[in-house]
């Protein structure tokens, strides 16, 4: 679906006000930019404060160029409703964050959630600090919004703050309902609570809310309702730390006092001086704590968690059973499980996408909970990289590829549908009350290498296969271990007769399969790569030397895949992607789009292909071969991994 010049790819979250989307800008020459693109949910598009609102945080936040601030690209309006495009982090919120970690029992160390928090610190002193360009005085920019799902990890180890959705400047303030509530409450200060002005302390306030959570895994208060919740905020003291955690370091227990005070006069004075006390801890540990080691935590809690996902699970029904986004299936082990290898390097650079087949599901618009119907077992084979022809192949010959590591991945956050605590306070002699609110995974070391099948399709007329597939596939970890051959190429390609309505994505390891209509999405383009045509390139480069790009082929009509094969170019080969039950694809770092997708155009050589599913919280490389001419059909079930 496009929105203006951006093509939405899947939906990583639905806010309070708003809808946010990884996205792909393409330009001209192959160029391809994967961003976010947050767009006002449709039924508030038509209401005047709300986009007010969403306007004001472009405005603002625009304003803001900082590493610990996400950068904001564009601001516009289409189909009438107004987005905002910006910096796309591959990484986790700090809820979904605190959630895995806990999931698989990976305790986030005191010394990394100071150095969040810290960093998050350094982000909101800056916007604190802002001044009007022009004018040169204080903006008094304000978050007001702090909250874990407003924090982001890169993958990479940055930490970004996210949603100034309801900052609000100073010289804004006559805009603002008196009264009105805007953020979440369990984060909101006294003052907020009450309708007092508010300054930069409530963000100070906030983000010490989010370091408690962090450290214990708790709120501070265990208010069960609305109403109790601000009662709690408003009169009572929060359960100390330490009996929630009772190794936590005595430094931490002053700063979470300070920064928790409920008379902001006797709380941090800014975010700075938060920030310095954190600082402080972290150096009284001995021991450095930045980005690396926040990358590293990343890591070992993504490698967790998709070893916990990917566990067999007893009595799994594919269709019924599937456990919850990135949540462990419950009964699995979490401890002594394999770290994997760590994420490097962020995969955001984008390219054209395709579209999708009949009676698939539409981008963006992944199912939800559960595979698709008809998905494989567990039990059922591992990916197949299987090629196809226009010919019966009856032999099967399975070299195999290795796949060393797995690769940096952009992990989506789970879709959140959260509360936005919205509205109405009613302020009363001192005590407010309250509130209409609502609205709503590498590996640390060598992982078990893996094994990317290659299969000289076996291949007959249409229904040739049954034999093999009753086959339970070699287990391919097993095959690359013994087997760390260089990448060798693919054969020679073989596509079978399509049997109708047959669904060959299960088809067992060694067996091909049909080149199934119904699969080949009727989409409107393949990407071909910008080199000229009949040279030989160096693998992931052109004819220059320079970095492949890739441009669409093929307008509408798409063919299937031995068509485009036949209007590719000398030096490419085109892989079609099967893929259960689906999964965002990306090529060479390239974000080629959600499956289904019409058969891509690749340079001939090596390439890197990256699946993600992230409501399965799978995330999976693969290593493939592609020579000149030559179609493949890439398959992989996530459902087996
Ligand atoms: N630039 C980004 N890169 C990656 N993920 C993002 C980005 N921006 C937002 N997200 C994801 O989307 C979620 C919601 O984003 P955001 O808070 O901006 O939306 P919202 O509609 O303003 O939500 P709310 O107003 O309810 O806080 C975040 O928690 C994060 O997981």
């Amino acid at each position: 679906m496009m929105l203006g010049k951006y093509q939405l790819v899947s939906k990583l979250a639905t806010g309070g006000m708003a809808e946010v989307y990884l996205a792909r800008a393409d330009g001209p020459m192959g160029f391809t930019k994967a961003l976010v693109v947050k767009r006002i949910l449709p039924h508030l598009a038509e209401d005047p404060q709300f986009v007010e609102m969403f306007i004001a945080e472009a405005r603002l936040a625009a304003r803001l160029d900082h590493p610990n601030i996400v950068q904001i690209f564009d601001f516009g309006e289409a189909d009438s409703t107004w987005f905002l495009a910006m910096e796309y982090i591959d990484g986790l919120n700090l809820r979904v964050l605190a959630k895995r970690a806990r999931a698989v029992e990976v305790p986030l160390p005191p010394a990394c959630c100071a150095r969040i928090i810290a960093s998050a610190c350094e982000g909101l002193a800056f916007a604190h600090d802002s001044r009007d360009p022009e004018l040169g005085v204080p903006l008094g920019l304000i978050h007001r919004d702090v909250s874990p799902d407003n924090i982001l990890v890169s993958h990479q180890g940055a930490v970004k703050v996210v949603d100034f959705g309801i900052a609000k400047a100073a010289d804004q303030g006559h805009r603002t309902q008196t009264g009105v509530i805007k953020g979440k409450l369990a984060y909101m200060p006294p003052e907020q609570l009450r309708g007092a002005p508010l300054d930069r302390r409530v963000d100070v306030y906030a983000l010490g809310m989010v370091l408690y959570e962090l450290l214990t895994g708790h709120k501070p208060f265990d208010a069960t309702t609305e109403a109790s919740m601000v009662q709690a905020i408003l009169h009572e003291p929060f359960i100390p730390a330490e009996e929630r955690q009772p190794d936590l370091p005595v430094a931490l227990r002053s700063i979470l006092e300070r920064a928790l005070a409920k008379d902001r006069d006797q709380r941090y004075p800014d975010c700075r001086v938060f920030q310095a006390d954190l600082e402080r801890f972290m150096v009284s540990t001995g021991e450095p704590v930045g980005t690396w080691h926040l990358a590293q935590l990343m890591r070992r809690v993504a490698a967790l968690s998709e070893a916990a996902v990917t566990e067999p699970i007893p009595g799994y029904t594919p269709g019924r059973n599937t456990p919850a986004k990135g949540t462990p299936p419950k009964g699995t082990p979490p401890k002594g499980m394999p770290s994997k290898t760590p994420a490097k390097g962020t995969p955001p650079k984008g390219m054209p996408s395709k579209t999708p087949a009949k009676g698939t599901p539409p981008k963006g618009t992944p199912p939800k909970g559960t595979p698709a119907k008809g998905i494989p077992s567990p039990q059922e084979p591992r990916p197949e990289l299987v090629k196809s022809m226009e010919r019966p192949a009856p032999t099967i010959r399975t070299p195999t590829i290795r796949i060393p590591e797995s690769e940096p991945h952009p992990e989506p956050d789970e879709p959140s549908v959260r509360q936005r605590y919205g509205k109405h306070l009613a302020a009363a002699a001192g005590v407010a009350v309250l509130l209409a609110l609502t609205c709503v995974a590498r590996r640390d070391e060598a992982p078990s290498p893996k094994t990317l099948a290659i299969h000289e399709p076996a291949v007959s007329a249409p229904r040739a296969t049954a034999p093999a597939q009753q086959q339970p596939p070699a287990p391919p970890q097993k095959a690359a271990e013994a087997e760390p051959a260089p990448v060798p190429p693919l054969e020679p390609p073989v596509v079978a007769t399509p049997a109708p309505g047959e669904n060959t994505m299960e088809t067992p390891a060694g067996a091909i399969a049909s080149a199934d209509p119904s699969v080949i999405p009727p989409a409107q383009e393949t990407m071909r790569p910008e080199s000229a045509p009949g040279t030989q390139n160096a693998p992931g480069k052109n004819s220059s030397g320079k970095k492949k790009t890739y441009r669409p082929v093929n307008p509408n009509p798409v063919p299937p895949i031995n068509l485009a094969l036949a209007q590719a170019r000398q030096n490419t080969g085109i892989v079609e992607f099967r893929i259960r039950p689906y999964a965002i694809v990306w090529v060479d770092d390239k974000l080629i789009g959600q499956t289904p997708l019409t058969p891509l155009e690749l340079p001939a050589g090596k390439h890197t292909v990256l699946l993600i599913n992230q409501e399965m919280g799978k995330r999976v490389t693969l290593r493939i071969e592609v020579q000149a001419g030559k179609p493949y059909i890439l398959k992989h079930n996530l459902g087996t991994e």
